[in-house]
């Protein structure tokens, strides 16, 4: 099956179509997709507009009614649901874990159905409570109630990753987490990817979450027509239309400082002066922004020379402001969204 090259596989929507019985227009209607091996794309849109039943259809929870869908090549409507189930990651919002098995038993679930050894399961659940940073000796024999709500996300996605599966279907994963343990929840995903380079859909309504999750984006309009489906950075800077420009909101220009990194920029060869203030390279443009603000200069040091306003206005494509830098001290704690109305939107 196409699980043998479980770091990831390609997967190809063509024409696909879901009409619910009974209702007056499709749910979804005549989808073309391809998602490249290895990538995770995120699916936004609207309450309602057929994300949720489009992910569905490729691991059979709903039935297309007309259209394909191949994963790795290989046409997923000839397999058996069953079998076809056991070789997608499903991880979803209400997390699903059955209460009266232990989580080391509910990540051991597809496994043990796939007919691995006890050995070899105990080995892999030992694993992914590892990967997911919960302690296996303390999580392991516990039921799903002795554990909080992020925890409990956290085994949903350890029990998506159980089998090794090449493909994970995601649906707002993340979503019954307050703010903090999110973004908690987010960074460790984002670190998780890159290592395992899984092909992923993942369904947000969130667009923050969808600009730092994935490596495309594909916005959705009612019956899940797509309105773009490009990078993070592409949408941000080129937004097709208008209703993709209201997804994003008015801070494009901030959400775009926050994707680029200071190695990503030109920096100028010059001397530093002891007072000029530091930043590293994996730092983001937003993080150099708040630097330069909070003492009151157009210039900052890092590992590969000195970063200008001029360079990172040019980078995100806005216009430096005349007369040029962010002249006043602002306390760092004023915010990126304060910095750039005063820096860049002048
Ligand atoms: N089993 C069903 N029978 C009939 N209609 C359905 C069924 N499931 C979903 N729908 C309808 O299909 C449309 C798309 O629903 P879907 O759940 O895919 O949207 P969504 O974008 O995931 O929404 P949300 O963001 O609110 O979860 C909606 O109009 C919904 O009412």
């Amino acid at each position: 099956m196409f699980d043998r090259d479980t770091g990831g596989a390609r997967i190809e929507l063509r024409a696909l179509t879901k009409h619910y019985p009974g209702q007056p227009a499709p749910a979804v209607d005549n989808v073309d997709l391809d998602i490249p091996a290895g990538e995770l794309v995120v699916f936004v849109g609207p309450s309602g507009c057929g994300k949720t039943t489009t992910m569905k259809m490729i691991n059979r929870l709903v039935e297309p009614t007309s259209g394909e869908i191949r994963i790795g090549g290989q046409d997923v409507l000839s397999l058996h649901p069953d079998e076809l189930r056991r070789h997608i990651g499903y991880a979803i919002q209400q997390v699903g874990l059955f209460p009266h098995l232990t989580i080391g038993q509910n990540i051991g679930l597809v496994p043990k159905l796939l007919g691995w050894s006890a050995a070899r399961t105990a080995d892999r659940v030992e694993e992914l409570l590892t990967l997911v940073n919960l302690e296996p000796s303390a999580f392991h024999d516990r039921y799903p109630s002795q554990l909080s709500g992020g925890q409990q996300q956290r085994v949903g996605v350890a029990r998506a990753l159980a089998a090794d599966p090449p493909v994970m279907l995601m649906d707002e994963p993340f979503g019954a987490t307050d703010p903090i343990t999110r973004e908690h929840l987010q960074n460790e995903f984002v670190k998780l990817q890159k290592q395992l380079r899984k092909t992923i859909i993942f369904v947000t309504h969130d667009f923050e979450e969808a600009i730092k999750l994935g490596d495309r984006i594909a916005v959705l309009r009612e019956r899940s027509h797509i309105a773009q489906y490009d990078t993070p950075a592409n949408i941000l800077a080129n937004p097709a239309d208008d209703y993709v420009a209201g997804f994003i909101g008015q801070d494009a220009t901030l959400k775009r400082l926050a994707l680029l990194r200071v190695a990503d920029v030109q920096c100028e060869r010059q001397p530093m002066s002891a007072d000029m203030p530091r930043i590293t390279a994996d730092a983001s443009l937003r993080e150099a922004l708040d630097v330069m603000l909070a003492h009151g200069t157009d210039r900052c040091g890092s590992p590969s020379g000195v970063l200008t306003y001029d360079a990172l206005c040019e980078a995100v494509g806005t216009e430096p402001a005349s007369g040029t830098a962010p002249a006043r001290k602002e306390p760092v704690g004023a915010g990126p969204a304060a910095a750039l109305k005063e820096a860049v939107r002048r």
